[in-house]
């Protein structure tokens, strides 16, 4: 688990976006720089900025104007997509619907997943079957949300190759069975101001998401500018923010990437609070490993801490269906 970091590292990844899908070139010195960053923030702090991404910036910031859109609709409106069991859990929440530890999260938001055909997992995607549920309004919402979705999987699968490369594995160590058809989950996700929340300014109901970890191998995190909400626990539990850096996401490390990693890596705990008077926006996006992957530590991990297996094996799509059935009212 992490170490006592007080601040979170930026990461030019820029070396490895443009040469990391040529064999040859991922032996040169600026990829190997790169790679020797993320080894470091993700032993450290299983937490990251990486700018130099190639996203387009007007992409990254349309897709939070059209979320700021469409949780300023009338209730009603947003309720047309709403979020259920019989909908593969895809569509809308409302405030206080999504648990975290127990305790209504502050947070209303849009949860989207791959598309799960029917028996396309037998029993094992049951429950995460279905199309998604986007808004109507506004109209450009789907096709915009999954141009971003398709960059954010692009870049994802080059930081896990360097990943791969920094665990001293070779750069495809995550493609093929493990996550060559990686599952995805994009959360557009908002967090009312601090006024709005309740009269009774008690912080611990003014959580807009409690301490978890994620639960796949990265997470690209786009955080409303001007406001710092996002927080990382360190070693000795003090919480560090991670206030928004243009044109950087915050990038970290899940469960999955955890036991793969035989702990090198840790998923580390965060949670945001928004103490602005303003209503912040994010939009997450997890890249996760094959809906069926059997995940275990790798014998180049086990290896390098100690030869000894810390993490059993484990299912990805059973680990986000154990999630799912506790993570709503
Ligand atoms: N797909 C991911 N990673 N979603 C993160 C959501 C975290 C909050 C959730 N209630 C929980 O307790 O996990
Ligand atoms: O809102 C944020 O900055 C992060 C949200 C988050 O951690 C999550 O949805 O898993
Ligand atoms: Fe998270």
């Amino acid at each position: 688990m992490a170490t006592d970091f007080k601040s979170i590292p930026i990461i030019d990844i820029s070396p490895l976006v443009a040469k990391c899908d040529d064999p040859e070139r991922v032996q040169d010195p600026d990829v190997l720089e790169v790679v020797g960053q993320l080894d470091q923030a993700c032993r450290e702090a299983g937490f990251f900025y990486v700018k130099g991404h190639g996203i387009p910036d007007s992409l990254i910031k349309d897709v939070k104007n059209v979320t700021r859109k469409f949780f300023d609709l009338p209730y009603e409106e947003k309720l047309k997509i709403k979020l259920s069991a019989a909908a593969g859990y895809r569509g809308y929440q409302r405030i206080g619907e999504n648990i975290t530890n127990g305790i209504p999260d502050m947070h209303e938001a849009i949860d989207c997943y791959r598309e799960v055909t029917p028996g396309m997992y037998g029993t094992l995607g049951k429950i995460i079957e279905g199309v998604n549920q986007w808004p109507h309004d506004p109209p450009y919402f789907k096709v915009l949300m999954e141009e971003y979705i398709s960059f954010c999987a692009d870049l994802s699968r080059k930081i896990m190759r360097g990943i791969a490369l920094a665990l001293g594995g070779s750069a495809d160590e995550f493609e093929g069975e493990r996550a060559g058809d990686a599952f995805w989950v994009l959360r557009v996700i908002g967090y009312p101001g601090v006024s709005s929340t309740n009269g009774q300014n008690a912080p611990e109901n003014d959580i807009g998401c409690g301490a978890h970890t994620d639960y796949g191998l990265v997470t690209l995190v786009n955080q409303d500018d001007g406001i710092t909400a996002l927080q990382v626990r360190n070693l000795s539990g003090e919480w560090i923010s991670a206030p928004p850096i243009p044109g950087t996401f915050v990038c970290n490390i899940g469960d999955m990437l955890k036991i793969w990693s035989n702990g090198m890596y840790d998923s580390t705990l965060h949670r945001v609070i928004n103490t602005s008077p303003k209503y912040r926006v994010c939009v997450a996006y997890f890249y996760e490993p094959n809906f069926d992957a059997a995940v275990e530590p790798l014998d180049i991990c086990k290896e390098k801490t100690g030869g000894i297996k810390k993490f059993g094996k484990a299912v990805y799509g059973e680990h986000l269906s154990s999630k799912l059935e506790t993570n709503f009212v």
